[in-house]
């Protein structure tokens, strides 16, 4: 469905994402994974158009979304839900209007349809009943979940999460966890969910990217990588603080940082 062609991105002197091809199967869960700062992000932000790539392209069928006219990708998006790493309400509207707000965007769906839409999206999350209240007045778990009603509003093809669970407890993550698991089945949504939260990744996913500065290191279905023997994938799940990936990223030598004169030569190590 989705697929990269040489994609990179490349920030001044920062690579986000070195050279990449990948390919993102219809109707299945795709997890990406991996360090902070690895580039999942980004990887995320260019499969859904939100930024363009300093090379490659990225093809739905047969269209780029790399060149496409903004008229296009506007249009396209209609088919895309999106679950931002920090909610994103919109302070100013209550549950209802920020679920009903793809619908007005997108439809001229009369109000009564929105109305049953919004409250069937809102059943779906356990939240019908709480139209009436401002973002402010959620916790984090149901301002996720609101998110999340408003993400299928328009019952799209392609979801992209970003970090779904971040900041909630066990259970509210286990709640979102099992939403998207179940929404991408019954839907065959194809969902591809950006997470550092490596138990639930491997548990709901079909496709598991693994990335470590910028690039892909492993890919496969979540045996695959669990039964990887490569040191980075070992010291990710195990979630082992040093090791290939290292826990300082200075560049400097910390002896020549400490001893640093102005106007001597500072070593990079
Ligand atoms: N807009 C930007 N300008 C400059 N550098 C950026 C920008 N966005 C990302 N980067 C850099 O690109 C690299 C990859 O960032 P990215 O956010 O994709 O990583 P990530 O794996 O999603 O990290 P995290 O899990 O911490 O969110 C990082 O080194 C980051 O500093």
């Amino acid at each position: 469905m989705i697929r990269g062609e040489n994609l990179s991105k490349r920030y001044d002197s920062a690579i986000a994402l070195a050279p990449t091809d990948i390919h993102i199967a219809a109707g299945k869960i795709t997890a990406i994974m991996g360090g902070s700062g690895s580039g999942k992000t980004t990887l995320l932000r260019l499969l859904s158009g939100l930024i363009k790539p300093t090379t490659g392209h990225i093809w739905y069928g047969d269209e780029d979304l790399s060149t496409i006219s903004d008229k296009r990708l506007y249009e396209l998006r209609e088919s895309m839900g999106m679950l931002f790493q920090y909610s994103a309400l919109l302070n100013s509207l209550n549950v209802y209007d920020n679920v009903a707000f793809p619908l007005h965007e997108h439809t001229d769906l009369d109000e009564s349809v929105i109305r049953t839409m919004v409250s069937m999206k809102l059943e779906q999350v356990g939240l019908r009943g709480f139209e009436h209240l401002m973002p402010s007045e959620l916790s984090g778990g149901m301002a996720k979940r609101v998110a999340f009603a408003r993400a299928i509003a328009m019952d799209p093809k392609i979801v992209f999460f970003d970090e779904p669970t971040s900041g909630l407890d066990p259970i509210s993550a286990g709640v979102i966890t099992t939403l998207i698991k179940d929404t991408s089945k019954m839907n065959r949504m194809t969902s591809i969910v950006v997470t550092h939260d490596v138990e639930a990744g491997l548990a709901i996913a079909d496709h598991v990217i693994l990335m470590w500065q910028g690039s892909i290191i492993a890919e496969g279905n979540p045996e695959v990588i669990q039964e990887s023997s490569d040191e980075r994938v070992r010291q990710f799940l195990e979630g082992r603080p040093d090791g290939p990936i290292p826990f300082s990223r200075s560049t400097t030598s910390y002896v020549d940082d400490l001893t640093y004169r102005p106007g001597t030569v500072r070593l990079e190590v």
